[in-house]
Parts: C-alpha cells; structure tokens; sequence
C-alpha cells in the first residue's frame, strides 16, 4: 500500500518530532543531518536528548498526582548515554535480562533501587545479579520461576520483591507479534490463578509479595484495552489485601502507542489520554504506580540516516537502495511498520516517483518501504527514515557480516558520538580459527 509522504516538512503544528528543514536542508534540533554524515558516515542513528527528555517530562507531568515511578523499557533503546539521560532526571528501568541490568549500573548506578525486572526466561543468574542489586521488584512470569526466585533469595540471604506478572485476557488491538495480554501469549500468569499462588509465596520468608504487574502489549493507540486490564488487576489487588498481602505497587507496565504516520500527533493529548484511563482502572485502590514506557519516551526522537547507492529497475518496478539494511532497521520487514521517510534536502518542486526502498542485505524481506511515493532523489542522496529511536538499534544484528551504525545524540548545539561504528575486528574478535 503506497503512502504519501511529508516531503516540505515532517512538523506539524504540534510536533511530534526533532527534524525539520532550515535552509532547505534538514535539521535535527541545532544539527545539520548533511554535516553529520560527512563526519560520522552513514547509516547513522541521530536522536534528539531534548525530544527524549520532554517525553519523559510529559509522563511525570501527566501523572504528578499519584505516587509513581517511570521505570523506561530498556530494550526500546538501550544506548548507555540515552540510560544516563532518563536516569539523572529521575527513571527507573524495565530490564528483561542480565544484560540490560549491566547497562543501568553502568549508565547511572543510583537507578538500580527503582529497577523492575520483567520477562518469562530469567536465569539463575540473572536472578542472582538482580538481588544482589536489590533491584525494586520481580516482575515474576510463572510459578516455577518464582520457586527459583525464593531458593536464590534463601542462597544469598536477600528477600525477593516480586509481583505476579498477570495476564489479564484482554485484547489490545496491534500488531500480533506484539501483543502480550490474551491468554494465548507465553507472557505472564493466568489472572485467576494468581491469588492461590500469592498465598503459597506467603509461606516463604524470603519471598515479599509487594505488588501486581501487568503488560498488555505495544504500540497500542487505543486506550480503553489499559483501563480494561487494570481494573482487574485493581480487583486483584483487593483479593489479595483481603487475604493480608501487603501489595504496595501497582506496575502498569508499557505500551502507549506512537503516530508513525504523516499527520499531526500530539504526544501530550496521547499521554494525557492513557493517564486517564491508568486512572480509571485503578479506581480507588492505593499504590505505588509503575510504568514501563518505552516507544512512546525515544521512538520520534530518533532517526537513521541513510545514503543511497543505487537507484535501479526491475520491470515496472524502481528500486532506491540504501546502505542502511534490515540489520540496521527490522521493523519494516518484521511488522510490515510503517517509517516516513524524508529527503536531507528539501524537494524544491511537487514532483514525485514511486519506488520500494530497499537495503543491500540478501533478502527480499530487506525492505523500509514498498510502493512509496517519494520526492526526486538520486543516487549519493540522503535519506531520513524517521522515528526509529525505538526498537531500531536495539534490534541491529550483524546480519550479512554487516556492522552496526553509529549513534550520535544531540543536546541544542552539542553533538556527542554516543557509540562508534561497529568495525569488522570487532565482528571477527569472538572467532577462533
Ligand atoms: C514487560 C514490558 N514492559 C514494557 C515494554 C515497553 O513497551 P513499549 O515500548 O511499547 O512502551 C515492553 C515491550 O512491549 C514489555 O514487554
Ligand atoms: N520490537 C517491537 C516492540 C516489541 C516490544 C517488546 N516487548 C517493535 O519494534 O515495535
């Protein structure tokens, strides 16, 4: 399906995004995208620390008038300067691995006390690293694992805070790969058995009950399937305070949906809607809240900046082909999701082509865009896929022997390279002949 594309600006009044085109020539903030590549070559990560920071600034202004904690879903970008950024303005983190623990500690040790640790595979490890950070909470997946949990927390002498990650059957509408909350999903445990499995933790000494979480799933746009999923989690709160649990925290978990799209997004209507329903959900239940946004808080602030090599044709069809490929940027092939992209230099006419844009890896998969209509471009043009500072580099693999990008993050005038191209000694340095 063809999708028409901002090609005079991606801002609209209210601007969802950092870029825009000064002189014809696009801008991220204070920085020229031309005079980026020059320096650090392409495809190249660019995210705006400022976009980053006021998204965060809208979930705390949207929930100021509860007791509450953002704890930023480290897997959406797990970059350590963007850790450190959310970290000294106050985030906690959602980790799903020892790995992502590792990150925090390095980026901003005095985070580790407002960690939540999710995911269905933890490893004994990973659950001895975690307590001997007393990280806040265990986000607990299944039954045996939270056997596991009380006998490492018996080994090391620590006690474990765990929620019950539940799954609410709730239908949240996004992509299937995506979504986390119907009964089908490997996540979480079953709403109704959880009660039984709180009152058998009761017994352990080393086990602290202290909250429920839930997480339904992401880039969800729709806000009702969260109030949907809280209320029972808020009526299982009340069950079990009943039966003299001390459940002090509520984690809500993430999943508030982006506008990928060309049309004006206002992220502070969007948060503001998803408060009220996380409000309504919780009814009149006290507790801590916990929120896990990941998307919402770094996708439109980041961007990969691409050159392209060749433009070709194949029969009727005209292909744009870039450096960058699906290693750098899966989404597209994994999701079919959908990236504006945009010229560096603002198109001066109204005409435009229709071509896929596609990356250089041996795919046919290794697509951004399939029947895009786009401005005149040739090739050494660059290009701007837009609002990839989610789920992109997180996700770049070495696929094809390919290195991974640079990233540079941009603070008004200053520009830092946050991470370095990826060279081919550091692919081969793990090989042994
Ligand atoms: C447990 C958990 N928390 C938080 C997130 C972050 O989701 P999002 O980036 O959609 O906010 C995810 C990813 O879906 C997740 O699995
Ligand atoms: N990787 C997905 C989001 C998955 C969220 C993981 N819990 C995306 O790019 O949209």
């Amino acid at each position: 399906m063809s999708k028409k594309i901002a090609v005079t600006t991606p801002q609209s009044e209210v601007s969802p995004r950092p870029f825009a085109y000064r002189n014809r020539l696009l801008h991220c903030d204070e920085a020229d995208l031309t005079a980026l590549a020059a320096e650090h070559g392409t495809p190249l990560y660019v995210y705006s620390a400022q976009q980053i920071s006021h998204r965060f600034q809208l979930f705390e202004a949207a929930f100021a008038t509860r007791p509450h904690t953002i704890c930023y879903a480290v897997k959406a970008n797990s970059s350590l300067a963007i850790l450190r950024l959310l970290g000294k303005q106050g985030a906690g983190f959602d980790i799903v691995s020892g790995g992502e623990l590792k990150r925090v500690r390095k980026a901003h040790k005095p985070a580790l006390k407002k960690v939540v640790f999710s995911g269905v595979g933890k490893q004994l490890w990973e659950i001895d690293a975690a307590l001997e950070a007393d990280i806040l909470l265990f986000n607990v997946e299944s039954e045996a694992e939270l056997h596991l949990l009380a006998a490492r927390a018996k080994a090391l002498g620590k006690t474990a805070r765990f929620a019950l990650r539940v799954n609410p059957d709730v239908f949240a509408e996004t992509h299937p790969y995506i979504s986390t909350g119907l009964s089908e999903h490997k996540f979480g445990i079953g709403i109704k058995a959880a009660r039984s499995i709180y009152r058998s933790a009761k017994k352990s000494k080393w086990l602290d009950p202290a909250g429920v979480s839930v997480h339904i799933g992401s880039q969800i746009r729709k806000v009702d399937p969260f109030a949907a999923a809280l209320t029972r989690v808020t009526s299982l709160i009340a069950d079990l305070r009943h039966d003299g649990h001390n459940i002090r925290y509520v984690d809500a978990g993430g999943g508030l949906g982006i506008d990928y799209g060309a049309t004006a997004f206002d992220p502070a209507k969007q948060v503001a809607k998803y408060a009220a329903a996380i409000t309504k959900g919780l009814g009149t239940e006290p507790a801590n809240l916990l929120l896990e946004p990941g998307r919402f808080i770094v996708a439109q602030a980041g961007a990969l900046l691409t050159r392209i090599l060749y433009i070709k044709k194949n029969g009727t069809k005209t292909f744009v082909i870039t450096d960058a490929g699906i290693n750098d940027l899966i989404r597209p092939a994994l999701y079919h999701a959908h990236h504006e992209i945009i010229p560096i230099k603002q198109p001066a006419g109204k005409s435009t082509f229709t071509a896929d844009v596609v990356g250089p890896v041996c795919e046919s998969g290794d697509f951004f865009a399939r029947d895009r209509i786009l401005p005149p471009v040739k090739p050494n043009d660059l290009i701007l896929l837009l609002d990839a500072g989610a789920y992109g580099m997180s996700q770049t693999s070495n696929y094809n022997s390919r290195p991974r990008p640079a990233e540079v993050l941009i603070d008004n005038a200053t520009t830092r390279l946050i991470r370095r191209r990826e060279t081919m000694r550091d692919l081969l340095a793990p090989e042994l002949l």
